[in-house]
């Protein structure tokens, strides 16, 4: 069994990003960015708390996750928005201070899945801004990326091209921040497997896999292997902030304005 720990996320505080061009996954063919422990330990279970703390309807259940809908309901003529709660705020405060988005992010999706949940590769749609952050909660996952379904392929398309047509991942530690923009949104899909464990794909003897862009940044963490390299995953909780451009005045602000 594979374990990544990471050393004890300090309660009170985490490193300031001063670069995120620190965080670039060099192997991802785009625009990826990683930050291990972008929260703390006590962060990590007060976000979750108030996850769970919500309304019963605000969660919609799929039959593979299910999520709470925050900020609004994107919409080609503009998101009619809602405010969101201080905890997203604050959360949003530090997300937009990294300077990947043009202006503030307005609209959180938190997904729930539980061992062997997932998400079917998708692309995010043009409503967002092409740019999404995401904090993980509670347990690892791996998000996968692939090439985009070829325009002339027909309905041959189905799950059997899907593994020609993958082309790496990044393991998602909880407290983490994964940064999806550029080509990485825009051109490749992202998906999660629906499984209850990871098997870490470690190619070559030297330790490095090419599959996993973030390789190299899960080494500054202690990792003890033996023959399995697999991770079982708990309930993940994510958060994934983004920036819906076009805002419809809602019916108070309407209102105002007469
Ligand atoms: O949970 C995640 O990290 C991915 C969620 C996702 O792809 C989405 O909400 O569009
Ligand atoms: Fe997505």
């Amino acid at each position: 069994m594979i374990q990544i720990s990471h050393e004890e996320a300090q309660s009170g505080s985490v490193e300031a990003i001063t670069n995120l061009a620190n965080y670039k996954l060099s192997l991802a063919p785009d625009s990826l960015f990683y930050v291990p422990d972008f929260v703390t330990k006590d962060e990590e279970a007060s976000l979750l708390g108030r996850v769970y703390a919500a309304p019963k309807p605000r969660w919609t259940c799929l039959s593979n996750r299910r999520l709470q809908n925050w900020g609004g309901l994107p919409h080609p003529k503009g998101m009619v928005s809602e405010p969101l709660p201080d905890w997203l705020e604050r959360l949003i405060d530090r997300v937009a201070g990294l300077g990947l988005f043009s202006g503030r992010p307005n609209h959180v999706l938190v997904n729930e899945y539980l061992p062997r949940q997932g998400i079917m590769p998708h692309h995010d749609g043009s409503l967002y801004e092409p740019t999404v952050a995401t904090v993980s909660l509670g347990s690892h996952t791996l998000l996968d990326f692939y090439s985009p379904v070829p325009a002339d392929s027909g309905s041959e398309a189905g799950s059997a091209s899907l593994a020609s047509r993958y082309i790496g991942s990044a393991v998602l530690q909880p407290r983490s921040l994964v940064l999806v923009t550029g080509l990485m949104y825009t051109r490749y899909m992202h998906g999660i497997a629906e499984r209850c464990s990871d098997r870490l794909v470690v190619a070559g003897g030297g330790g490095e896999s090419p599959s996993l862009f973030n390789w190299p940044q899960l080494d500054g963490c202690s990792v003890a292997a033996d023959a399995d390299l697999t991770l079982d995953r708990g309930t993940r909780v994510s958060l994934t902030i983004r920036r819906v451009p076009k805002v419809a005045l809602g019916l108070s602000k309407l209102l105002m304005k007469r």
